[in-house]
């Protein structure tokens, strides 16, 4: 792991996929002096048109940019030579997004995929081979807080897999208040991250806010039990996840199954979370979108497969996701833990 603090460098930076994560990142690095382009459609970029783009933060000041200082684009324009594309569409979108990029970019092109899941950048690599793709990970939430408002609402720093250009974007990064760890296997830190992923799932179909929802043993209970199925499907497969949290990913379950007063204890940190933040797979079911269930749970049922290890209450989440109730009937969490047990294949 390396990090750095130096004299931030001139760069030219392209966001692919403007939406809450890709918009937040860009109004920071824009402020800490990068010229940024956005590459968005629908909603986003007509809120950003309208309204500017505002990025706010549990932990450092906000940022507000005017709409006349933002580089907005529907679609990626030709003759443009980022030094780094951060990719940042949900992984539904991931091939449209790597084929543009890979017919738009000169060959070689390093593009670094901030997505969820285990295997986005090698999925965009097959589409756009002759691009330079790197691995990404984001620990923290933001979430679209009002037309053209991003807010971070938990804390957490960027990683990324060793690369020259990493290396010297770094004091941009850095001072744009998104330090990057830079890692040699960025494998661990994705399944140490799934792991908390987990979570996307219970927190959607409990139609709570991250921390309200985290708050409730039931809902606990049943990340422990995803948890505990990924954990055994990882031994088998002989991957250490790394520690994303003050405890190791293996003391996660326990952690959580903890009565309420003793996990409010244990998990002080986890628990600095904006009251009004929520998974993005709550937001994909608020806006009527594909989920990113597949990339988190079917990579553990996968895993699980591919080393003889039954994961049959991620398996049967994969398909309440999308057959649960709708928003506003949310039967609770007793409910959803009878129907994971239920009919677990
Ligand atoms: N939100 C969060 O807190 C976190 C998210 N992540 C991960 O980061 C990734 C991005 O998440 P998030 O920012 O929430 O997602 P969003 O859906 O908010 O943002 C993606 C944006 O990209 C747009 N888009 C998709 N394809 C294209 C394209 N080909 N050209 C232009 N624009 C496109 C989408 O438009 P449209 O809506 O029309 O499809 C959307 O506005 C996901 O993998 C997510 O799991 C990781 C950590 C935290
Ligand atoms: C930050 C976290 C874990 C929870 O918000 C997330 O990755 C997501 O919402 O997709």
């Amino acid at each position: 792991m390396v990090d750095d603090n130096t004299a931030v460098p001139p760069a030219t930076l392209l966001v692919m996929g403007c939406g809450s994560v890709g918009a937040f990142l860009a109004a920071r690095l824009q402020a800490a002096g990068a010229v940024v382009h956005c590459v968005g459609r629908g909603r986003m970029l007509n809120a950003l048109r309208t309204h500017g783009l505002r990025a706010t933060d549990i932990e450092a000041a906000p940022v507000e940019l005017p709409v006349d200082s933002l580089h907005l684009h529907e679609r990626l324009p030709s003759g443009l030579l980022p030094d780094l594309t951060l990719l940042t569409v949900k992984c539904s979108g991931t091939a449209d997004a790597a084929r543009a990029l890979g017919q738009r970019l000169p060959p070689g092109s390093p593009v670094l995929s901030l997505q969820n899941g285990i295997d986005q950048a090698a999925q965009a690599r097959e589409w756009a081979p002759r691009l330079d793709w790197l691995t990404g990970m984001v620990p923290f939430n933001v979430a679209e807080l009002a037309p053209g408002h991003l807010h971070r609402g938990t804390t957490g720093r960027l990683a990324a897999e060793d690369a020259p250009v990493l290396q010297r974007l770094a004091p941009l990064f850095a001072h744009a208040g998104l330090p990057l760890q830079r890692h040699a296997d960025m494998r661990p830190v994705q399944w140490g991250k799934l792991l908390l992923n987990l979570n996307n799932p219970v927190n959607a179909l409990s139609g709570l806010p991250l921390r309200a929802e985290l708050m409730n043993r039931g809902y606990r209970r049943i990340l422990a039990a995803l948890q505990r199925e990924a954990l055994a499907a990882l031994a088998a497969a002989g991957i250490a996840p790394a520690r994303m949290t003050p405890l190791p990913p293996q003391r996660l379950p326990a952690m959580l199954e903890a009565p309420d007063w003793l996990f409010r204890l244990l998990a002080r940190r986890m628990l600095r979370i904006d009251p009004q933040a929520r998974s993005s797979m709550a937001d994909d079911l608020a806006q009527g979108r594909r989920t990113e269930i597949d990339e988190l749970c079917g990579a553990v049922v996968r895993l699980g497969r591919e080393h003889g290890v039954a994961t049959p209450l991620n398996e049967r989440m994969l398909s309440l996701v999308g057959h649960w109730p709708p928003p506003g009937e949310w039967p609770g969490a007793d409910a959803l833990h009878q129907a994971l047990h239920a009919s677990a294949p």
